[in-house]
């Protein structure tokens, strides 16, 4: 049985905005997956469908067997902006969902030196550490995003949600935060879903891509990335790499010239 699985799933807004439509997908625990295609496609919206901030339409969505919403699933999320509160250390940040999971609250409460164990190992594993009693003003861009994944994985969540979490960072900055992530991935294994523009970053991450056409959005495209792990960066260099990079930007141009009637952009 898949882990998670979406079965013809079509998700309606109330405005009557139709965002995605018939969508399959079945993800393994613990596995990498990453959704790509043009913006608004609808792959934030599929995040929605399988936390369950929204119910699907039509179709079905389950997480080991049962029906979205159903039984608690713990979930931990990063995004784009690593959103941490000004007024805590680092640390705190950190060990902030443990004040509101209701799997952990009441041990963290009793006993917190475990969870703040916890939280400075996954510190040291980004290489944070030292900074557990900084500031957010005091770390860079990059820095803050390190600690913003931490935080989404102190409660060990069993599906980690990933929403362009690299974008805003410089390039060099975004390829350190790939290796930061795979070795939190190889340390945890918690089943990954990333949202993301950047096809390097799909490749160099996942073991499975979805590419999305355009709205509404539908699975177009499904890609196995075999490369074992752990991946260096060298391999973002390599010719099988571009080879599945240029075969995701082509299937992504298609769409794209579709929807602008020029020919060829991107492919
Ligand atoms: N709450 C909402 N109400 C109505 N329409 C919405 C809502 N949220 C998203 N949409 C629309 O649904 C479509 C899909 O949005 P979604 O954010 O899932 O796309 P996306 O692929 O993640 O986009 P991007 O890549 O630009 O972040 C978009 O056209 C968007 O405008």
């Amino acid at each position: 049985m898949p882990f998670i699985e979406l079965r013809d799933v079509s998700l309606r807004y109330d405005n009557g905005y139709l965002a995605v439509e018939g969508v399959n997908l079945s993800i393994e625990e613990g596995e990498f997956v990453a959704l790509v295609g043009p913006s608004g496609c609808g792959k934030s919206t599929l995040l929605r469908v399988i936390s369950g901030l929204r119910p699907p339409s039509a179709g079905q969505a389950t997480v080991r067997g049962q029906p979205v919403g159903s039984t608690p699933v713990n979930i931990g999320m990063a995004f784009q902006n690593p959103t941490l509160m000004p007024w805590r250390t680092v640390l705190q940040n950190i060990l902030l969902p443990l004040e509101v999971s209701p799997k952990h609250k009441q041990r963290y409460r009793q006993n917190p030196k475990p969870y703040v164990e916890a939280a400075r190992e996954l510190m040291a594993s980004v290489g944070l550490s030292g900074f557990e009693n900084a500031h957010v003003w005091e770390l860079s861009g990059g820095m803050q995003q390190r600690a913003s994944l931490c935080r989404a994985l102190i409660h060990q969540p069993e599906i980690l949600m990933l929403d362009e979490p690299f974008s805003a960072l410089d390039a060099f900055t975004r390829e350190e935060l790939w290796q930061a992530m795979q070795v939190l991935y190889l340390n945890r294994r918690p089943t990954v879903i990333l949202v993301t523009h950047d096809l390097r970053e799909a490749v160099y991450l996942s073991d499975t891509i979805y590419t999305m056409s355009s709205r509404p959005g539908r699975i177009a495209h499904v890609r196995r990335v075999e490369f074992p792990r752990p991946r260096a960066l060298e391999l973002t260099y390599q010719d099988d790499f571009a080879h599945i990079v240029r075969e995701l930007r082509k299937q992504i141009g298609g769409m794209r010239s579709q929807i602008t009637g020029l020919k060829g952009v991107g492919a």
